[in-house]
């Protein structure tokens, strides 16, 4: 496990595992803590168990084995709007089914705050991730990058210090790719992010941290140029960085 200061100890996972049912096991044995502030990729192939810890970092499923805890406090026990002041959570895309306007969609990220509309949080949140002028149209109106600042800036009127996001490039044009990795990238640098992906270029660029689940285990707690250096990608995927290493460093690591 990586070392961490525990001073500035936001999240630790321990030994936390996720069964269904008696006979099969989705998660087991994944112990690992984060800090406030840092920005970790979850990576690993599909069906590897990254949805499944996600779901249980915001308390969807409840633990099998092991424990969560927030600021040193179990969310064993916590109601969902208890965790909801915690963890907030940005999915892959938002769907245009959503029969709400941006104002009224984003006030719900108050909720557990008890507040609604008018409140200051909803407005700041809204300005971080630049979607004022778009506080009257209809969720469904909007494109799919918009959609996911949107869906952000949800997120962000939780003022929860973490802030899950599962895939949330996936369903993006290269255009808004870069444009939701610019919106995360200039978030307040106090939010904590724990984010699944299998865009590497936003790893380099954007993440210090490296959790690598392959088969329901964290096979591997790295900063990204352990992640580099010691060639997990090709290692998970089969498949390397390639240019992305010289991209992101200049030249290639060995
Ligand atoms: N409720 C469930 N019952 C049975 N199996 C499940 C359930 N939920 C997930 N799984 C299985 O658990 C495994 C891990 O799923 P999970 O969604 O966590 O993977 P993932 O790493 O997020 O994959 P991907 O990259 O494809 O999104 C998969 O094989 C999936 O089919």
């Amino acid at each position: 496990m990586q070392s961490t200061d525990r001073s500035k100890l936001l999240l630790e996972c321990v030994d936390v595992g996720y069964s269904v049912g008696k006979a099969k096991t989705l998660l087991q044995g994944v112990s690992f803590l984060v800090n406030e502030g840092e920005h970790c990729a979850v990576v690993g192939p599909n069906g590897a168990g990254k949805t499944t810890l996600l779901n249980l970092l915001l308390g969807l499923n409840e633990l099998s084995a092991g424990d969560v805890l927030y600021r040193g406090n179990s969310i064993k026990g916590k109601t969902q709007r208890e965790l909801a002041k915690l963890v907030a959570y940005v999915p892959q895309l938002l769907a245009t089914e959503i029969p709400y306007s941006v104002l009224e969609f984003v006030a719900m990220g108050r909720y557990a705050h008890g507040g609604g509309e008018d409140d200051d949080a909803v407005v700041r949140a809204m300005e971080m991730v630049d979607v004022v002028q778009f506080k009257d149209r209809a969720v469904a109106s909007l494109s799919g990058g918009e959609r996911q600042r949107v869906c952000i800036a949800a997120a962000l009127a939780q003022e929860a210090p973490l802030l899950v996001l599962d895939e949330p490039l996936s369903h993006l044009d290269p255009g808004q790719r870069l444009e939701i990795r610019r919106v995360i990238r200039q978030l307040p640098k106090n939010i904590t992010i724990i984010a699944v992906t299998h865009d590497m270029d936003w790893l380099l660029e954007d993440f210090n941290r490296v959790l690598c689940i392959t088969g329901g285990a964290l096979k591997y707690d790295v900063d990204v140029e352990g992640f580099v250096q010691q060639e997990l990608a090709e290692e998970l995927f089969g498949h390397g960085l390639g240019g992305l290493v010289e991209k992101r460093y200049g030249e290639v690591k060995t």
